[in-house]
């Protein structure tokens, strides 16, 4: 288990990167933290591996508290944690096989030993007919598959994965992410995925939290985070373009099916609808099946103020979320976000 209780780092400039920040990541789960440019993401991870330490509070990895070890038991707490970076930085002049069997060098491993162990890494992140490929001659997927056989090569308990498909296309992204769950299912461990990709937490985390300014805004299951519609994280990880204009007296419907509605299945949303006399066209809307729920997030735009309030109460009935919004809402929402955008340049 990784545990986090009000860790603080303050650099000797004066900047507060992390501001107090509670976690808890159970055993063998795929955690993702999101969370925008400076939000203290990659401080975060330095002080996971002990890169850097933090000013004040906790970290402790498997009743290790990282803080309080030194020399030969802090290199083995180290040793404990696998690091996924997204270049992998292989070393050119050596083969697949030679650049995983690397770290084990170090540790002194025996020869013998050594290539059972990276014959065992080959085969896990399947390279079993690469071992003698060359860097440049690999894809970068199949790069990043050495990169994380090398990770587990001393066979931590904890895999931290700073943005490891950010270098990818999406199809290799989904074969990379898979490969990280299916090593999760195999071997237990626990991963940590920093990334800036929604998708990426959608795909392969159980749980995700949000930093902010250092903090954590928010954190929980992610079936719980999408369904919790007070958060922005749920508009985030189920994402629809921009609203379209929308002329004064104009008015939306929002909703967001989850789990949790009494609809078999998000489509059976407009017959319903249409059994109680109410249409609107969809704007915009996305459905995905996520650890076998189905979830949908629509923009329905109806004819009239009336009409949307109808709407609503519709499907409030059967459970769905569904917020009427106006124009002037919209409207406001816009600039708000404009001028976070802009200050986060200005910085
Ligand atoms: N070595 C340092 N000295 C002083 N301030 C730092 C140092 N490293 C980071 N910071 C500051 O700490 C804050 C958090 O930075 P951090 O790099 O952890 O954010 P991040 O979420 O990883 O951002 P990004 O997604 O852009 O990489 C920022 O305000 C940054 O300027």
């Amino acid at each position: 288990m990784i545990e986090l209780t009000q860790v603080r780092k303050v650099f000797p400039g004066g900047v507060t990167a992390l501001d107090g920040v509670d976690l808890t990541i159970p055993d063998g789960e795929i955690h993702g933290i999101v969370g925008r440019s400076g939000a203290g993401k990659s401080t975060l991870i330095r002080c996971l591996t002990g890169l850097d330490s933090a000013t004040s509070g906790s970290i402790t990895i498997d009743g290790v508290d990282l803080g309080r070890v030194r020399g030969a038991e802090l290199m083995t707490a180290r040793r404990s944690i696998g690091m996924v970076f997204q270049h992998v930085n292989l070393l050119d002049s050596r083969t697949a096989a030679k650049n995983i069997a690397h770290p084990l060098e170090i540790a002194g491993v025996p020869a013998a030993a050594r290539k059972r162990r990276v014959d065992e890494l080959l085969e896990l992140v399947g390279l079993a007919d690469r071992a003698e490929s060359y860097p440049a001659q690999l894809s970068g997927g199949q790069k990043q598959r050495v990169g994380i056989a090398r990770a587990l090569a001393a066979e931590p308990r904890v895999l931290l994965c700073d943005e490891p498909t950010s270098a990818l296309d999406a199809a290799t992204t989904r074969q990379i992410l898979e490969l990280i769950r299916e090593l999760r299912d195999r071997l237990g461990i626990t991963v940590v995925i920093i990334t800036h990709e929604m998708g990426v937490v959608r795909e392969a985390c159980d749980a995700v939290s949000l930093l902010t300014e250092g903090s954590i805004e928010r954190t929980g299951r992610l079936l719980d985070v999408i369904s919790d519609t007070s958060t922005p994280l749920s508009k985030e990880l189920i994402a629809l373009p921009p609203i379209s204009a929308m002329e004064p007296g104009e008015t939306l419907v929002e909703v967001l099916v989850t789990a949790g509605s009494r609809l078999a299945d998000v489509g059976r949303l407009f017959s319903l609808l249409a059994e109680h006399g109410v249409e609107a066209p969809v704007e915009a809307g996305t459905v995905e099946t996520i650890q076998g729920a189905q979830i949908g997030r629509l923009h329905l735009r109806p004819d009239d103020a009336a009409t949307a309030e109808e709407i609503r109460r519709v499907l409030v009935e059967q459970g769905v979320h569904a917020e009427v919004t106006t124009a002037a809402q919209v409207r406001a929402f816009a600039d708000e976000h404009q001028a976070a955008d802009a200050e986060e340049e200005n910085q």
